[in-house]
């Protein structure tokens, strides 16, 4: 169902009060008087703070600064036609005792009313006494049919000629951005080049990459590795492989549901992060980075509406691939947290999307450890697949040393006794072997020569490895999947 119809179903089954989560204050208010009342035959009132009741010649500018007003206006007013308020502002005052018991009893009220409330809001932090008596739902960014109307309409105020494919492209490329921005960065990319054409793609991109970092949470992530780039990792790479069409229309005519996403559980250094990249490389699709650690802290609520504004905002773009690095540290010991259950509210949001989701958002989440991770994160159907990144074997080993060494010496990486090298690095992660190779580089460098196998050789005898140094938590791991409860991503 899409959002029109779900606020339909609301309000016909009675809700009497309606939070919408959305910074778009103005394309809602037009959805409202244009899809909900012209199909409803609904009259709509808007209230501000400032400006109090605007809609109607009669009413303008009644209950301006006086919120208790503005909903007694409410309760008195004929309930002859459906009426719907929109009320904006009005969560700065769920502070106010009156106000909060004002709106518990107008629901009692309206509920057998042909009255709605609807308040519009860009943060979702209800008061504890409100809870029952408001329902929560979130304006989603445009989709891409709004958002192409949106630039023929500026192309045909503006004077623009455009050519149908340049539309689905700017259209594509404006994808999670709100209304507002798509008509800023259209009007900008206009005054620096006199009209739209493809140059206009890559501002409109940098434009998005600069409001999604904006947001603290989420960062558009830059990414150059590919599929070809993870040495080993097999049944990964076949089980990635056979999905890399599922969000294409072909994929979805054929009846294949869209995939979740995958958790990948692994010893640090194995090539988690690596494959997220890979991923969104091989896919074509935008890469977004959560930094979960930022959802938390804050005043009380924060947390959930950061949580729902990164669904919003990923949804916004998908098709994309959402990348929570470290889900573990995030949602480990959610009950024993003491944060007043803020960290199991936040997990409930995100497991519950997870698991409903149907947007083309693909989550690849990484976790070094596993004891403390929730139990219902590992449950069936919410990951496609959960996978377990060992450490390299002597065969993987040697791939990981030929794909460093093309990097770094693309013509002479031959030179290089790969095979003897994997050999001797027995227990060492993809990363360590990087290491070894960039500090025998160092030191080669620095004696004004090239680095040779020896030189690695040298740097691999230094070198002592996580699997030596943690080794009773890469053990746990080791056993924990061996358990049968995660795929080897090396073995087939
Ligand atoms: N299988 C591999 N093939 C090639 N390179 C690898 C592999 N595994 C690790 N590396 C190298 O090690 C670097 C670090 O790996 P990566 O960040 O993907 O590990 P990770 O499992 O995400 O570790 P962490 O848990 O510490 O975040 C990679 O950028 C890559 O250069």
């Amino acid at each position: 169902m899409n959002f029109i119809q779900d606020l339909r179903l609301l309000l016909k089954s009675r809700y009497p009060i309606i939070l919408i989560n959305t910074r778009e204050e103005e394309r809602l208010e037009y959805m409202m008087k244009n899809h909900i009342s012209c199909l409803d035959n609904e009259k709509v009132y808007c209230w501000d703070f400032v400006d109090g009741y605007t809609s109607n010649p009669n009413d303008n500018g009644y209950a301006q600064r006086n919120p208790l007003l503005a909903l007694e206006f409410i309760e008195k007013l004929d309930n002859r036609y459906l009426n719907l308020f929109i009320l904006k502002d009005f969560d700065s005052f769920f502070r106010d005792v009156g106000l909060i018991r004002k709106l518990r009893n107008l629901s009692q009220i309206i509920k057998t009313q042909s009255k709605n409330i609807i308040i519009v809001s860009c943060k979702v932090n209800i008061p504890y006494t409100l809870n029952d008596v408001i329902t929560v739902i979130d304006l989603p960014l445009p989709n891409l049919p709004e958002i192409k109307k949106e630039i023929k309409r500026l192309s045909i105020a503006l004077s623009i000629v455009l050519d149908i494919e340049l539309v689905n492209n700017l259209a594509k490329s404006c994808q999670g951005l709100s209304i507002d921005r798509i008509r800023k960065v259209i009007t900008r990319t206009i005054a620096q080049y006199g009209q739209l054409d493809s140059r206009s793609l890559s501002i409109i991109i940098e434009e998005k990459r600069q409001i999604i970092n904006q947001t603290r949470l989420l960062e558009f992530y830059p990414y150059k590795k590919a599929n070809k780039d993870i040495g080993g990792l097999n049944a990964l790479k076949l089980w990635l492989k056979k999905r890399s069409r599922s969000f294409s229309k072909q994929s979805f005519d054929y009846g294949i549901p869209t995939p979740k996403g995958l958790l990948l559980v692994g010893i640090q250094g194995t090539g988690k992060s690596l494959t997220a990249k890979a991923i969104a490389n091989d896919w074509t699709l935008p890469l977004l980075r959560l930094d979960i650690g930022k959802l938390f802290g804050g005043l009380v609520g924060e947390s959930e509406s950061k949580m729902r504004e990164m669904v919003t905002i990923a949804e916004g773009l998908s098709p994309c691939v959402l990348w929570i690095d470290e889900i573990d540290k995030a949602f480990s010991n959610l009950y024993s947290q003491g944060d007043s259950g803020t960290s199991a509210r936040v997990f409930g949001t995100f497991i519950t999307w997870l698991s409903e989701k149907t947007t083309p958002v693909f989550v690849v989440a990484t976790a070094n450890t596993i004891q403390n991770l929730p139990s219902e994160m590992l449950r069936k159907g919410r990951f496609d697949e959960i996978f377990f990144l060992d450490l390299p074997n002597n065969e993987e080993r040697e791939l990981i040393f030929q794909i460093h060494l093309k990097r770094i010496r693309p013509q002479s990486w031959q030179n290089y006794n790969t095979k003897q090298l994997s050999l001797l690095c027995n227990k060492f992660s993809g990363a360590e072997i990087e290491q070894a190779i960039v500090e025998s580089m160092h030191t080669a460098f620095s004696e004004e020569r090239e680095f040779s196998t020896e030189d690695i050789k040298i740097a691999l005898g230094q070198f002592v490895p996580l699997a030596y140094t943690d080794k009773e938590q890469v053990e746990n791991l080791q056993a924990w999947a061996a358990s049968g409860r995660a795929r080897n991503a090396s073995l087939q």
